[in-house]
């Protein structure tokens, strides 16, 4: 482990120190302040060759570890990541670099990630030894703010305790009471994308059959965790520009500059970061403020009504103050989580769905024809749609779940070695960063064949293939990991999902505005259509 920079401050100070009083011969110009500050560098220096030519060309434990050719000497496979969209180095690598379940590459000034391709290798990160494999500290420094300090940064004993009182909301007897909830917010989609392109919104604009999908994807899906899992209706549909909306917008919105600020995130202190007069910090400040008081709120409301004994709803909300486990603090930070875990990753996966829909229209024809044929129009008022209505639905099913396996929303998350341990039998030390990359197994021909790329509803109909899509283990499919760290929210999520995506291929017509455009993904914590999905609605008769 390398010394503490502190400790070369303190020893320069010190040995300039003696040498000006003793040996000030030695001494640079005769300054204490010069002689120290040359010792300092020097020292920074060695070290800095150390940590980046010595230790990871020579001396690293993993340096055997089958690793992608093109790594630039100081900079290892940073140029090419910067560039790409993430996870897709790691797609390309997962086939062409030839390995045991483990893929070794560096990042800015030569720091080694261990990428983790077979299902043994993810059983023993995600399931055996879990709580050995942390979250990284930037992590929690980085995306605690926006996200809260709640189940999902939380670690060991503490997460075990948050994961036990949560659950009960996340049981499947209480979700299926949720699909009322899901399929009244998928109609009201329906009608407001049906409105919007039979009415122009001002009277200088054209009718125009074009609507940018995300914005009602993001919309939706914040309307539905706030009511369903929340207890409260942000009315996000009812207003293109809400603001709660816009502000996880911008905050899961990556733009240059925020990439820039992510990658600095490794180098400078992040306190310090935070306090650089630029427009992505105060962007995010005022984002944190709005969702912070939103949270608050909400918390405040919910006390209230329990304290005058009004009943209680089983939403997330609900059943986490119950719980007594929680103070109001705790359970801001758990809203905050579940705000923004639940909302945007969902919007991109119903965005993804409708851009292959678009550019498989017979998938989409096969689909409409199934959700028309089983499920009262979305138009009817008074239709009522069950659990058992939607689960029913084979084919709706396939296509959301083959969705999520090609475009899985999460791309990579990270974890970080809590000590020194093995891997598949290799010794990894501690403060090693592990991938996993969701976007690279998903797809992985070695797990999934030679068809793996290709998007096909079809793998998952046949018996036997409706859970697992003909994979022969859980750990091919990570969109929402696996074990006590696995997505607490997969069910209500594929249910609302589902539901939306039933309402929408079942009322239009879609293909994409521009076909020839070629598809730019976004660069954040989810993945999605970079700029937005254009796409031209046409409404059908009959359902
Ligand atoms: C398609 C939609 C979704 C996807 C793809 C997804 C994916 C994931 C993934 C990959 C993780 C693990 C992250 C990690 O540990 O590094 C995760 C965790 C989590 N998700 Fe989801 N998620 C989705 C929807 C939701 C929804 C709707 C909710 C809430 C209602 C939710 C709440 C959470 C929470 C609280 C965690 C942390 C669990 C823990 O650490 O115990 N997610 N999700």
């Amino acid at each position: 482990m390398a010394p503490p920079k502190k400790l070369f401050l303190l020893d320069s100070v010190i040995i300039s120190f003696f040498v000006n009083r003793y040996a000030s011969t030695y001494s640079l110009g005769g300054s204490f302040f010069w002689t120290a500050s040359a010792l300092y560098t020097f020292q920074l220096l060695v070290l800095a060759t150390y940590e980046i030519i010595l230790y990871p060309h020579f001396l690293s434990p993993l340096r055997h570890i089958p690793t992608p050719p093109g790594a630039n000497i100081l900079l290892g496979h940073f140029p090419r990541m910067f560039r790409e969209p993430t996870g897709f180095p790691q797609r390309e690598w997962i086939e062409s670099v030839p390995n045991d379940g483990l893929i070794r590459y560096t990042t800015l000034w030569n720091e080694e990630r261990l990428l983790i391709t077979s299902p043994k290798a993810m059983a023993e990160v995600l399931v055996h030894r879990n709580y050995d494999f942390i979250k990284p500290i930037r992590f929690r420094e980085g995306l605690g703010r926006v996200l809260g300090i709640g189940i999902l940064l939380a670690e060991g004993d503490e997460h075990k305790r948050q994961r036990k009182l949560l659950m009960p909301a996340f049981a499947f007897r209480h979700i299926k009471d949720l699909y009322s909830v899901f399929w009244a917010k998928s109609r009201e989609m329906v009608v407001g994308i049906d409105d919007s392109i039979k009415k122009p919104t001002a009277p200088s604009e054209k009718t125009s059959n074009v609507v940018e999908f995300g914005n009602w994807a993001s919309r939706a899906t914040l309307d539905i965790i706030g009511l369903a899992g929340l207890g409260r209706d942000f009315h996000a549909l009812d207003d293109p520009d809400n603001e709660l909306n816009q502000t996880y917008r911008t905050i899961f919105t990556s733009n240059r500059l925020a990439r820039i600020m992510q990658i600095l995130g490794n180098f400078i202190p992040i306190w310090f970061l935070r306090l650089l007069p630029v427009k992505r910090n105060e962007e995010l400040s005022n984002a944190i403020k709005l969702i912070k008081s939103t949270c608050w709120d909400l918390v405040r409301t919910k006390r209230q009504s329990v304290e005058k004994g009004e009943r209680t709803e089983h939403d997330i909300l609900s059943v986490a103050l119950e719980s007594g486990g929680f103070s109001d603090e705790d359970l801001v930070n758990q809203l905050m989580t579940f705000l923004a875990a639940g909302h945007e990753t969902t919007a991109s996966a119903l965005m993804w769905a409708i851009y292959l829909l678009c550019t498989n229209p017979d998938v989409q024809e096969k689909l409409r024809e199934e959700v028309r044929g089983a499920l009262p129009s979305v138009m009817d008022k008074d239709a009522k749609v069950s659990s058992t209505d939607i689960d029913h639905l084979a084919y709706l099913n396939a296509v959301i779940n083959e969705t999520m396996r090609v475009y899985p929303p999460v791309p990579l998350t990270l974890r970080n070695t809590a000590q020194d341990t093995t891997l598949l039998g290799q010794f990894v030390p501690k403060d090693t960063i592990i991938i996993i990359c969701p976007w690279a197994v998903n797809v992985s021909e070695k797990l999934w064949g030679a068809d793996a790329k290709v998007f096909d509803p079809e793998r998952w109909m046949g018996p036997g293939k409706a859970n697992s899509g003909g994979a022969s283990s859980n750990f091919d499919y990570l969109t929402f990991l696996h074990g006590p760290r696995s997505c607490i929210g997969k069910d209500f999520s594929k249910a609302e999902f589902a539901c939306l995506l039933a309402a929408v291929v079942g009322h239009f017509e879609m293909e994409l505005d521009n076909p020839a455009l070629k598809l730019d993904i976004s660069n954040g914590v989810t993945a999605k259509p970079k700029g937005g999905l254009l796409v031209k609605f046409k409404a059908l008769e009959g359902w």
